[in-house]
């Protein structure tokens, strides 16, 4: 969508950082108001991570009017509240942002110059914003450095790495602390409660407007650094653990306060040391649906603006996820040791129901992927039933600590691995298309890739019940494909099931995609194998196979290097067996957005795409 002039006269002008600059401070306000309007209309047309970025309008806008961008490096964490951001850097179009070939959701270093650092995982601005930092004291151009990270990213290790890095070295950074007491749900968590016991003294920045005579026809942006230092060491903040970790605090201020934001941002970019700005936002500010729901509204899809109803998409077909949550509160009634985490996606995970139920076995630990496997390992050790539902692309986090912590001492940890293979509109940043390879080399775990809901929920029980290790059970984002769910019985572990018998090839598929594979085996009468364990390996049932099928193909929705179909090839290697083999999956490419049908179009793991890539393979 074009910036209409008439509806939105100041964005249409300062549609460009250059242009914005030139805006007269006092017209600041109007931008927000325009910009906040402009979001909202257009994200109510294409979905998309809303509340986040009303949250962040005044800042956005301050940021890019203070700082010389992209000169100097502004650093969003996380990324999924950029879009004003996006919109201010000649990104207006935004209104089809996550679909395939447009924008992309997060910053994207070759979408624009202004993304100085690519995002989607939290807590990795700090990090980035070091090293940057520390770069341009050595580049000695006066780079200056900011990063934006919201109370729920910062309590995350990473960022406390980072601050402990920082704290360390005197180097020039501004740390934007963005409070909005939220994460996708309420935030959680100790960090949470410390920050919440902060809040704005009033007094203090009446004075301080007063003072200063504070208006907006002040040229405070033009005051020399003397002068400006004067008015901040009057000033007096609380003490927080980040005067302990050697940086300078201000605040808290409030977010949405454009003139204040200014005043204390051209403050602080002067400053040669680190420091941290906290200010006080509401996610989804100004669309009031979004301000009483965030966690709702946190990412949409289309809505109604007037009415501010959502468009639902909704089938009587239930996802995963809320397989999986039934499955959690079916078996939390009966086992009071069975423990169910999440490391902040309550509801992406389906666990919101769990959460009110059983209040007692339940645990966010915030976005602390790390401590959420670790933390199953202990409670494993001390003879509980961890069940940790991770989204695959964030497990890649804590890939040490599955090693480490679990696997290697043989730890019963159920992990419940969501959004596994493609998952659409996020993009490359969330698909999780890594885990089967980077899973399947660990000794001691049992993998399950179910292709229905029932064999979810079988699954997730056989995984509960096995007490020599750990299990994984991975499933998609989505919904599944409608069979309903029948009583709980255990698999037994490493056995597939043959689907369907037919002549020359067999097709072993491994999740999901098998209902593509029925089609085609169907079409050509191929032989098809639900494997359903990508380890063990059903090999017993692999070499069976062999004595009558001239062709294999194997399929699964992650990558095919090192993934479900490689286990395949090393066992028929190993065993000198020499039958042709096709690996069907993601090849070695990272997958970009779009709709998860139009992707597996584009890779070809649709029925018509694995039955053009088996012909092609057979006419080579
Ligand atoms: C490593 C990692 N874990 C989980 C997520 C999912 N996630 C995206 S945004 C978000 C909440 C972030 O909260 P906050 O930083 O306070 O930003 P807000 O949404 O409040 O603007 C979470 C948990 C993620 N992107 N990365
Ligand atoms: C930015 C982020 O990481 C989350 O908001 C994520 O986009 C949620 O994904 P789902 O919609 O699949 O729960
Ligand atoms: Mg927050």
């Amino acid at each position: 969508m074009i910036i209409n002039r008439k509806k939105y006269p100041i964005l249409h002008f300062a549609r460009s950082v250059k242009k914005l600059k030139l805006l007269p401070i006092e017209k600041l306000p109007q931008l927000c108001y325009e910009l906040r309007q402009y979001l909202i209309d257009i994200v109510s047309k294409s979905g998309g991570h809303l509340s986040s970025s009303l949250g962040v309008i005044e800042i956005t806008v301050a940021l890019h009017y203070v700082f010389d961008t992209p000169f100097d490096n502004l650093i969003w964490d996380v990324g999924h509240q950029t879009y004003p951001h996006k919109i201010l850097t000649g990104r207006s179009d935004i209104q089809d942002i996550n679909k395939k070939s447009k924008l992309h959701p997060f910053p994207y270093r070759k979408e624009s110059k202004y993304d100085a650092f690519g995002g989607g995982h939290a807590a990795t601005s700090i990090s980035a914003g070091v090293g940057m930092a520390i770069a341009s004291n050595k580049e000695n151009k006066n780079r200056r450095t900011v990063c934006v990270i919201g109370d729920g990213a910062i309590t995350s290790g990473m960022a406390f790495e980072a601050m402990n890095h920082a704290g360390h070295h005197n180097i020039h950074l501004l740390i934007i602390l963005n409070h909005n007491s939220m994460s996708i749900s309420k935030n959680v968590g100790a960090l949470n409660l410390c920050f919440s016991k902060i809040s704005i003294d009033h007094n203090l920045i009446k004075k301080y407007k007063e003072r200063k005579n504070f208006c907006i026809k002040s040229d405070f942006l033009n005051k020399d650094v003397v002068y400006q230092k004067e008015y901040l060491r009057d000033m007096k903040f609380y003490n927080t653990f980040f005067n302990d970790f050697g940086f300078q605090y201000f605040g808290p201020l409030d977010g949405h306060d454009i003139f204040l934001l200014i005043d204390f941002i051209s403050r602080l970019s002067s400053q040669k040391y680190t420091s941290v700005l906290h200010i006080i936002t509401k996610k989804g500010k100004g669309y009031f649906p979004a301000e009483l729901n965030p966690t709702e509204w946190h990412s949409v899809p289309k809505f109604d603006i007037n009415t501010g109803k959502i468009c639902s998409t909704r089938k009587d077909i239930l996802t995963y996820s809320e397989v999986f949550g039934n499955w959690l509160c079916t078996i939390a009634k009966k086992d009071k040791k069975l423990i169910g985490i999440t490391p902040a996606m309550t509801e992406g995970s389906g666990m919101v129901n769990f959460s009110k139920f059983f209040p007692e076995q339940y645990f966010d630990v915030a976005i602390a992927e790390q401590h959420a496997v670790t933390f199953s390992a202990g409670l494993a050790i001390s003879g509980y039933k961890p069940v940790l539902a991770i989204y695959s692309t964030f497990l890649q986090r804590a890939y040490d600590q599955v090693i480490h912590d679990i696997a290697l001492q043989k730890l019963p940890v159920l992990f419940a691995i969501d959004r596994g293979g493609i998952v659409g509109q996020d993009g490359e940043t969330h698909q999780g298309v890594f885990d089967l390879t980077y899973l399947r080399c660990i000794p001691n775990i049992v993998i399950m890739t179910p292709s229905d809901e029932n064999e979810c929920f079988q699954m997730l029980y056989t995984g509960y019940c096995y007490r020599n290790g750990p299990s994984v059970v991975r499933y998609p984002r989505g919904m599944g494909i409608g069979t309903s769910l029948k009583s709980m019985n255990i698999i037994p572990i490493g056995k597939g099931i043959i689907k369907r018998f037919g002549k020359k090839i067999a097709i072993l598929n491994f999740g999901p995609l098998c209902i593509f594979a029925e089609k085609v085996a169907k079409k050509l009468d191929f032989t098809l194998v639900d494997m359903r364990f990508v380890k063990p390996l059903d090999i017993n049932l692999i070499l069976c196979l062999t004595k009558n099928h001239h062709f294999f193909v194997t399929l699964e929705e992650g990558m095919v290097s090192g993934g479900a179909g490689s286990s395949v090839n090393e066992f028929f290697m190993k065993n000198k067996i020499t039958i042709p083999i096709l690996n069907i999956g993601i090849p070695d490419i990272f997958v970009p957005h779009g709709d998860q049908s139009e992707i597996r179009r584009k890779y070809e793991l649709d029925s018509d795409g694995i039955l053009k890539k088996i012909l092609s393979w057979l006419n080579k």
